[in-house]
């Protein structure tokens, strides 16, 4: 990508652990060199809401760790309270067709390159995750949360309907009836709630301590050969993917479709009246 600058800064005293990094506006990352672990952070102020630009920085900064030899990847946010707030709600409310099927394309392909990384990858989440926030954490290998936050899939509070991939990915991390209770109820879980069902794996205090467990999964790959780590992944992801992949044009269509009707546009009208109320 033309705007993405490359920055290779080896034995600079003072930033020694951080010798590759690429920054675009909306996504940073960077390399530790002597862990050669990769942070992906999103940076889209004021709630990481997921734009049709986020989604392709995103997902091209993904696709590109996938040809550096690093040790895992973590994805987190650089502001302080939110993860991210989910998908956009401007980029469904009252849309352009065009951008409405970019926008849904970009997703698809942000969520296939994340949920089939040759590399592990944990979500670090660092502030409320609902929605969107929720799908990218689930397409991680590991979700460690900041504690007195929420997670979930709450489409249904906002009157839209959380399409397959989304719910396979709820149901390939916890239960098929906890699925169908969080989804159908649209409940976004706090943190604590959400590690008793096991939509997280660990709760850390703040954002630096999610880092550091982040670091101590990856090292349980240590004495693991990394075809049979990948292989073993891509057996167990393998089904989802292909269900997507295969899907990819009648979601599409679905989604534009479902956008047009005037009934999830007052929907997402008083949702959108009601957030901005809140102030
Ligand atoms: C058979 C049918 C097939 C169906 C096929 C179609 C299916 C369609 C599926 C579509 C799937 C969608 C998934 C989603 O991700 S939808 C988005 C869901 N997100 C939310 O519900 C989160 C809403 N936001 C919040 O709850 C809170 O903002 C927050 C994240 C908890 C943060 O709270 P905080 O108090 O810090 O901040 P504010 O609420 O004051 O927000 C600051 C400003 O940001 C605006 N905002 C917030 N979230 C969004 C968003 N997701 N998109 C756009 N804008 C957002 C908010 O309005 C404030 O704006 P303002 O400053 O202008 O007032």
């Amino acid at each position: 990508m033309a705007s993405r600058m490359f920055i290779r800064s080896k034995s600079i005293a003072f930033n020694t652990l951080r010798t590759y990094s690429s920054s675009t506006k909306l996504v940073d990352v960077s390399i530790n060199d002597k862990t050669g672990i990769a942070t992906v952070t999103m940076q889209r102020p004021p709630v990481n809401s997921l734009n049709l630009e986020l989604l392709t920085e995103l997902n091209g900064a993904l696709q590109d760790l996938g040809s550096k030899k690093i040790k895992g990847a973590i994805l987190t946010s650089s502001l302080k309270t939110i993860f991210s707030a989910g998908l956009d709600i401007l980029e469904m409310y009252k849309p352009k067709p065009e951008r409405a099927s970019a926008f849904w394309t970009s997703l698809q392909d942000t969520w296939l390159t994340l949920y089939s990384t040759p590399y592990p990858t944990v979500a670090a989440i660092n502030g409320h995750s609902p929605a969107g926030g929720c799908l990218l954490s689930l397409a991680c290998e590991y979700r460690i949360m900041v504690n007195n936050y929420t997670i979930g899939l709450n489409e249904t509070k906002l009157g839209i309907v959380a399409p397959f991939w989304f719910v396979a990915s709820m149901k390939n991390v916890i239960s098929h009836r906890e699925s169908e209770l969080a989804l159908t109820s649209g409940r976004l879980y706090k943190t604590d709630e959400a590690l008793k069902v096991g939509l997280i794996d660990e709760t850390a205090e703040n954002k630096d301590d999610a880092l550091a467990k982040a670091e101590k999964f990856f090292a349980r790959f240590d004495a693991v050969n990394p075809i049979a780590r990948l292989l073993t992944k891509q057996e167990l992801r393998g089904e989802t993917i292909k269900e997507l992949e295969d899907r990819k044009q009648e979601d599409l269509d679905r989604f534009v479709g479902f956008l047009m009707l005037p009934a999830v546009q007052k929907g997402l009208d008083v949702y959108l009246q009601a957030l901005k109320k809140k102030q």
